[in-house]
């Protein structure tokens, strides 16, 4: 079936998020999530010190599918396409929302690109089908809202 992604707001200030991998890709996402107060853990066989030092909790250690229980939702960040496939099909089964980093395929959401300035964000989405077009928008929007807000002031 073709993909339709809905765009929605989510609060996942209360939330536990999942990450899966302990590596740049990784980390990447914690810094996005971080923005929006998410309570993060990961698990991994091995963690780079930064993921360390992000101050999330982690568990150094192999995956299994009863690290899902109790979590909204997942990143799978193993850059392991076999393991992505398996914890895809594991988040389904557990009733947890996945992502799997870069591959639009597996992924039950997708991450917009996103500008934030206070109360107000905005976020573009490509249907998963080119991020590189929805970074562009991205930054034209954020361009086009930074010069209103100066010739404002
Ligand atoms: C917006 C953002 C949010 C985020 O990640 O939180 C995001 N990717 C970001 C950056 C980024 N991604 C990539 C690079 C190149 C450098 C690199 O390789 O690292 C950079 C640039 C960089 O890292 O600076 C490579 C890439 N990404 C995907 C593929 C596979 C494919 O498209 O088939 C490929 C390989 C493409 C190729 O073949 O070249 C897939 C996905 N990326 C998505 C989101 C989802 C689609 C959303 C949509 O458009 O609907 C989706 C489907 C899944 C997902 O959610 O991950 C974030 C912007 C951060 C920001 O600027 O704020
Ligand atoms: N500079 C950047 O911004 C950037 C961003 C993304 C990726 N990269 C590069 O791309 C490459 C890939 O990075 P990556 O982070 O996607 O992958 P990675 O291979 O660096 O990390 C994969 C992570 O998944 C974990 N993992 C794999 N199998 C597991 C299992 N069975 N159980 C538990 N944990 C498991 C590993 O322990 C590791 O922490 C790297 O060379 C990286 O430096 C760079």
């Amino acid at each position: 079936m073709e993909k339709n992604y809905l765009p929605i707001a989510i609060d996942i200030s209360n939330s536990k998020i999942l990450i899966i991998g302990g590596g740049q890709s990784a980390l990447k996402k914690i810094r996005i999530l971080q923005r929006s107060g998410a309570n993060i853990e990961v698990v991994a066989g091995n963690i780079v010190d930064e993921v360390y030092a992000s101050g999330v909790i982690c568990h150094l250690k192999k995956y299994e599918k009863s690290d899902l229980n109790g979590y909204l939702m997942l990143y799978s960040c193993t850059n392991n396409e076999t393991l992505d496939k398996q914890i895809a099909e594991d988040g389904k089964e557990a009733g947890v929302l996945v992502n799997v980093h870069d591959n639009p395929t597996l992924c039950q959401f997708v991450s917009p690109a996103i500008y934030r300035d206070g109360n107000l964000s905005v976020a573009v989405n490509s249907n998963a089908e080119n991020v590189y077009e929805a970074i562009r928008v991205r930054n034209l929007i954020q361009e086009y809202l930074e010069n209103l807000k100066n010739t404002q002031i």
